[in-house]
C-alpha cells in the first residue's frame, strides 16, 4: 500500500478536530509532493540523509536495522539506497511478463532463500522472499539485485518491501534482539555488526509530559544498549563516519543530558536535527550520531 494525496472532503458532520487535521494535510506540501511513500516521514530520513552526508548510500553499508518502522516508510527509503528497489518515484522497472517469469537467476536466489529459511527454522519472523513477496512494492518496481541486509522491527505488521527483513516485536523486550541476531551474521558479515541504527520509535502519547519523556529516554537507552553491542567501530569501518545511529527523541533536558553523557563520548559526530519535514509543533528531534568509537 502507498502514500496517497488525501482527498480533502469537509462535510458539514465533519468534528472541527478533524476538518483542521484534513485541513493541514491540504496544505503539507510533503503530503502534496510525493505519492509514492508509505509514510510521510521518509522524507525525514530522506533529508538527514542528505545532511549526513549520504551515510544511507555508502558502498561499505552492509547491515541496517530500522526500529519502529510501520507503515514502512524509512525502510523502502534504505530499499532503494541499497538498490533493492527503485526509488519509488522512478518508473517501473519490469514488463508484466517479466514480472511472472520464473526461470533463472530467480529461480537460482528462490532456492537459496529457501535454504536459508531451513537453517532458521523456528524462529518466528516474516523473511523477505524474494519469489512470493506480496504487495505493490514488488508488483510496481521488481526484482533488483540489492546488497546488505536491511531488518525492520515493529509493534505493528510491516507489508513486505523488497529486499527487508521484517520482525514483529516490542523492541523493548529481550526476546527482539534474538529474533535481530540470526539475520545479521550471514556471508560478508559473519560477525552479524550493524553499520546503521535507525530508530523512528516513539510510544503513544499519554498525555502525561513526564511520562512521555521517560518513554522517550527508555527508547533511546535501549537503543544505545543495542548499539554498543553491535554497532560496527569507525575503525572497523577504516573512516571516521562509520557506526551511525539516528534517533528520534523528544526535546527535554533529560534527553540533553543523555546525549551529553552517552551519545557524544562515544561518537565522533553528534548532531540535532529537526528535520524541516517534522512538523513545527511537534516537539521530536533527532539525534544523528556518526562514528562510533566501540570503546
Ligand atoms: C512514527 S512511526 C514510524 C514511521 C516509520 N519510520 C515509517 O517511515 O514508516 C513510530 C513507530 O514506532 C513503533 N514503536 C513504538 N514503540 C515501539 C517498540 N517498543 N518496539 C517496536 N516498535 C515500536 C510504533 O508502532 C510506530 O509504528
Amino acid at each position: 500500500m502507498f502514500f496517497r494525496p488525501t482527498v480533502v472532503l469537509l462535510s458539514k458532520t465533519q468534528k472541527p478536530a478533524s476538518k483542521a487535521w484534513v485541513a493541514r494535510q491540504s496544505r503539507d506540501p510533503y503530503v502534496k509532493q510525493r505519492q509514492s511513500y508509505r509514510a510521510r516521514s521518509a522524507f525525514k530520513l530522506l533529508e538527514i540523509d542528505a545532511l549526513g552526508n549520504y551515510f544511507l548510500g555508502k558502498p561499505d553499508v552492509k547491515a541496517v536495522i530500522d526500529l519502529g518502522a510501520a507503515p514502512g516508510g524509512w525502510s523502502q527509503v534504505v530499499a532503494a539506497k541499497l538498490g533493492w528497489t527503485a526509488d519509488p518515484e522512478d518508473p517501473p522497472l519490469l514488463s508484466s511478463s517479466q514480472k511472472h517469469n520464473n526461470q533463472g537467476p530467480r529461480k537460482e536466489r528462490h532456492d537459496d532463500w529457501k535454504k536459508d529459511q531451513a537453517m532458521r527454522k523456528g524462529v518466528e519472523m516474516r523473511s523477505f522472499d524474494p519469489l512470493n513477496i506480496e504487495g505493490e512494492d514488488f508488483e510496481v518496481y521488481g526484482r533488483r539485485d540489492g546488497r546488505g541486509t536491511i531488518i525492520s522491527v515493529d509493534l505493528l505488521k510491516i507489508q513486505p518491501i523488497q529486499g527487508v527483513h521484517t520482525i514483529q516485536a516490542d523492541f523493548l523486550s529481550p526476546q527482539a534482539t534474538n529474533l535481530i541476531h540470526p539475520l545479521l551474521a550471514v556471508k560478508g558479515n559473519p560477525a552479524g555488526k550493524v553499520d546503521i541504527i535507525l530508530s523512528d520509535m516513539a510510544a503513544n502519547s499519554s498525555g502525561n509530559d513526564v511520562r512521555d519523556i521517560e518513554s522517550s529516554l527508555e527508547i533511546c537507552n535501549a537503543v544505545f544498549g543495542f548499539a554498543q553491542d553491535n554497532l560496527r567501530s569507525a575503525e572497523q569501518i577504516g573512516r571516521k563516519k562509520g557506526g551511525v545511529v539516528l534517533m528520534k527523541h523528544f526535546t527535554h533536558p533529560l534527553l540533553h543530558e543523555f546525549r551529553v553523557n552517552k551519545l557524544e563520548p562515544n561518537f565522533y559526530h553528534v548532531t540535532y536535527v529537526k528535520p524541516y519535514s517534522s512538523r513545527s509543533e511537534s516537539r521530536e528531534g533527532y539525534f544523528l550520531c556518526q562514528g562510533w568509537k566501540g570503546i
